[in-house]
């Protein structure tokens, strides 16, 4: 039984980039919020995800920078020193210490539980805390839950301790023979990362391209880069069995003909010392207590453009992040937490409207204004449909915002596509010898607006935003014509793509 009963207007559950936001903004008409979190605060963003990853990328794009550039390739006299990238990843995911989190926190106000909550039923919950002590927490208006994802390990390699994501973003060691199952955002960076490390990497891909999500020429490009520098990339495999043996994995790896581009069916047998399982992520809801609000546990928490948890009456429940399905990535996550912490710092503001404060309130927080909030204001999360960028940092680097071509014909959108080689602009001549790099944008025909972007290149990552404004702002093209890039910079290409347009 519980012991000790704590109530707070607002109790957060995850203390991820996510979870951290929408606190923050929660509070800001004076509601108290809790944040429980049995973990590290910052989630697996700071240290098992975003930092550490791009942190053991950064290098390889360095080297790769100079060496193409005459005159600065001379003075790169060696190759990566795995072991100091792996001193400086450490220190960029802060050596696992929360300190700093924990200290910006606190200096915001919020109350931080460190523990596992669940819910008991509607508004209740109840916390473990390290030691094992329980404690009620009550939350007088909204619950939101933030508890992220947990990467899926298929049943093949449930004997082997494969490496998720975790393992590999934390290593202090780098496998001689690293086998990566998977072709989407972890397997396609991880994979860049380790050929950077020394590793002999194969990527065993169980479709027919890497990053499926994306156009199909930006996995076709992270393929033959990955490829040239010494990866085995095995598309169209399945593996069917994995083995551990004292240091060693081995796997029997299917491959089907097509992939296999031989017109026979292949079978092969590989040893390698680590398998990094990259095969998706699931919502973490498995043990929230979602049973007791009618929910079925394990599923994604499914949100409206408020954040509001569908199939939970009340208006009291939300949600965001990795947790609803409906983002993966922590911009979009971050995004998400500010609306819905905006949407429950004005339902909920404590202060009497005697103020004057609940038709306008800090910030511009009003009471009237998130019940009727319209798309695209601060309380509705309008751009997680149609304007989600994303980057891979891989070599190239791959970004895209909004639709593919294949999403919006699936949408039954007229599109008109255009596409450029950044290797033809001047700006391309400058930054390195040979560039190589395509730019497509996606066209709404009738309201000749961008509906999507994709960059394939080195350093393309900082040309995302421009693309997501476009896609955003719904500028017309021939607006955009009035845009004007700087000469010589790679976002030039933005006035030869209007001019392919005919603009
Ligand atoms: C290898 C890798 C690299 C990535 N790189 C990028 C990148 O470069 N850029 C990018 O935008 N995204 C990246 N992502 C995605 C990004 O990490 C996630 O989208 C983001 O971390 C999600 O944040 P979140 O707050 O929803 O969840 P999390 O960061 O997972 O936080 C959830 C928190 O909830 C806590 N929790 C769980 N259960 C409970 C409970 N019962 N009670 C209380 N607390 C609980 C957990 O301990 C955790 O701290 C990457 C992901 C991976 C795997
Ligand atoms: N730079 C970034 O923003 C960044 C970096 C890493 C991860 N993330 C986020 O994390 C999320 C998870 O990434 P991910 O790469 O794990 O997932 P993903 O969904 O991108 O890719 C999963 C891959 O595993 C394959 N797969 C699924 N089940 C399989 C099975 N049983 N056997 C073999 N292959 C199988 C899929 O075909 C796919 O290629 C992504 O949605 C991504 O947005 C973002």
């Amino acid at each position: 039984m519980a012991e000790v009963t704590d109530e707070y207007d607002v109790v957060v559950l995850g203390a991820g980039a996510v979870g951290e936001n929408v606190a923050d903004r929660a509070s800001r008409t004076g509601l108290s919020v809790v944040v429980v979190e049995p973990a590290l605060v910052g989630g697996e963003c700071s240290y098992w995800a975003c930092m550490p990853s791009k942190a053991l990328l950064r290098p390889g794009d360095v080297l790769a920078a100079a060496r193409a550039v005459p005159g600065a390739a001379a003075a790169v006299t060696g190759g990566i020193d795995p072991a100091a990238v792996l001193v400086r990843r450490d220190e960029v995911a802060a050596h696992w210490d929360d300190a700093g989190q924990v200290a910006w926190l606190e200096g915001a106000g919020l109350t931080l539980l460190r523990g596992r909550a669940r819910f008991t039923g509607p508004r209740v919950l109840v916390v473990e805390e390290a030691d094992g002590s329980l404690r009620t927490v009550t939350a007088r208006r909204a619950v939101v839950v933030a508890t992220g994802s947990v990467p899926v390990v298929p049943g093949t390699f449930a004997d082997v301790r494969p490496w998720t994501s975790r393992e590999a973003t934390s290593t202090h060691r780098v496998p001689p023979r690293l086998a990566v199952v998977g072709g989407g955002v972890v397997a396609t960076e991880l994979a860049t990362a380790f050929a950077d490390l020394g590793s002999e990497v194969t990527v065993l891909v169980r479709g027919e391209r890497l990053l499926a999500a994306a156009e199909p020429f930006a996995g076709e490009a992270v393929a033959r880069a990955l490829t040239d520098r010494g990866v085995r990339v095995l598309l169209g495999t399945s593996v069917t069995s994995a083995v551990r043996d004292g240091d060693e994995v081995r796997l029997v790896v299917e491959r089907r003909a097509t992939a296999a581009g031989d017109g026979q069916d292949a079978t092969d047998r590989l040893s390698v010392d680590e398998v990094l399982v990259a095969t998706g992520r699931r919502p973490a809801t498995d043990d929230l207590g979602l049973e007791t609000l009618g929910l079925r546990p394990g599923d994604a928490l499914e949100v409206d453009d408020r954040l509001q948890v569908a199939g939970v009456d009340g208006g009291w429940l939300f949600a965001a992040g990795d947790v609803t399905g409906r983002t993966a990535t922590t911009h979009q996550g971050k995004y998400d937490a500010r609306v819905v912490g905006d949407v429950i710092a004005a339902r909920f503001d404590p202060r009497p409207a005697a103020e004057g404060h609940a038709g306008g309130t800090r910030q511009g927080l009003s009471r009237q204004a998130e019940a009727e909030a319209a798309p695209w204001s601060r309380y509705r999360a309008t751009a997680d449909v149609g304007a989600v960028p994303q980057v891979v940092f891989t070599r190239p680097q791959v970004a895209w915002v909004g639709r593919t071509h294949e999403q919006a014909q699936r949408d039954g959108v007229e599109v008109e596509v255009l596409a450029y080689e950044l290797g033809d602009l001047g700006g391309a001549s400058v930054t390195a010898e040979d560039y190589e790099g395509r730019v497509q944008l996606v066209v709404d025909v009738a309201r000749d607006v961008v509906l999507g972007a994709t960059f394939v290149g080195p350093d393309v990552a900082d040309m995302l935003h421009a693309a997501t404004v476009a896609v955003v702002g719904e500028v017309p093209l021939s607006r955009l014509w009035h845009a004007v890039p700087s000469y010589p910079t790679l976002s030039e290409v933005w006035l030869r793509l209007l001019e392919a347009a005919g603009r």
